[in-house]
């Protein structure tokens, strides 16, 4: 569905992707993830066309990216999603349908079984007046108004509550499960592997690891999660606002506190990466100097380095520039 070949972009000299080769499978969810700066959104915006290469090719089925002719098959949800404030959800779908020459009964029908799935209401509602979640809704709707093979997505879940977060994350799975291929970034290791088939780390432009998140882990370091439960459950603490607190390795052990909450009467309110645990895999994979990562050398020196410097353990010491922040 998608190749990429030695993509690089400069900005004014300044190199925001130096190199890029991958490719997505029709179907997939494929994530991008990596700090401030990193280069993801240069790399999504390649991906939609709206960044034309410095270097490398980027096609997207048959058509290279930018081509008109690929536009139509595509949804881009922009990281901040300008609306026309004055416009209501519903003129504003179809106002967006209109340009893409979808038929009103149908442009009507698939808008509103989107808003429906994403529980949006007050579709009359001015979208100036509307809260942060429910515009990111509206945007999402946008995104599927000409109902596009491929999805790029800017962060979807930014500055989204949990509830709301995962409405959007367990939506685009069920993207891909219609056969969309979605392509999102994210800097939240758990929503990434909560939904993406595959993944690439970027660091300062460049992909510094990809696979499967469990390949990914596997081979540089643990994440942990801190899920809150609304009743106890085995090895948890109280926390101060009344839930329960059990921090665990894996999904699995994720999913077994649901299943005991859920057995209890209760549930899970939250799930938290530890963030530690988050930049020690990064730290492990961008510390090193790209040399050393190529053939795994340098792994245990970079942690180390970085502590030595003065910083915690776990924070980054270098950042001289925007690049390279969590
Ligand atoms: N139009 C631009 N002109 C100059 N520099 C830019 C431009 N767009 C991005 N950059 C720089 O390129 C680098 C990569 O930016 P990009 O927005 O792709 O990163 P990102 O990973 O999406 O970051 P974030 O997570 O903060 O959104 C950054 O250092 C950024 O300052």
């Amino acid at each position: 569905m998608i190749r990429v070949a030695g993509l690089r972009k400069t900005y004014g000299g300044f190199p925001a992707v130096v190199g890029s080769d991958f490719e997505v499978s029709e179907g997939e969810i494929f994530g991008v993830v990596g700090p401030n700066g990193a280069g993801k959104t240069t790399t999504l915006k390649t991906l939609a066309g709206l960044i034309e290469p410095t270097e490398g090719t980027v096609e997207i089925g048959a058509y290279d990216a930018g081509d008109a002719e690929m536009r139509r098959h595509l949804g881009f949800l922009p990281e901040e999603s300008p609306l026309y404030e004055d416009m209501t959800a519903r003129s504003y779908l179809r106002f967006f349908a209109d340009l893409y020459d979808v038929p009103r009964e149908e442009a009507t029908r698939r808008t509103e079984d989107t808003l429906d799935r994403l529980e949006l209401e007050h579709r009359d509602r001015r979208l100036g007046d509307m809260s942060k979640g429910m515009k990111r809704k509206v945007a999402i709707a946008r995104s599927l108004v000409n109902d596009p093979d491929l999805l790029i997505y800017d962060e979807p879940a930014s500055g989204l509550d949990p509830l709301t977060t995962n409405y959007v994350l367990e939506f685009t799975r069920e993207l891909a499960e219609r056969g969309k291929t979605v392509v999102f970034s994210a800097h939240n290791l758990y929503h990434v592997e909560s939904v993406c088939d595959r993944v690439v780390i970027m660091n300062r432009g460049e992909i510094v690891a990809r696979g499967t998140v469990p390949e990914i882990r596997e081979e540089h370091g643990e994440t942990t999660y801190r899920v809150f439960a609304t009743v106890p459950v085995e090895g948890s603490e109280a926390t101060d606002d009344g839930r329960y607190l059990r921090t665990v390795g894996d999904m699995a052990a994720v999913e077994a506190v649901r299943v005991e909450a859920e057995f209890a009467g209760g549930g899970v309110a939250d799930i938290r990466t530890d963030e530690p645990s988050l930049e020690d895999v990064f730290l492990d994979i961008a510390g090193r100097p790209p040399a050393a990562r190529e053939d795994g050398r340098g792994r245990a020196d970079s942690a180390a380095a970085a502590r030595a410097d003065g910083g915690r353990e776990g924070e980054r010491t270098d950042s001289g520039d925007d690049r390279g922040t969590w």
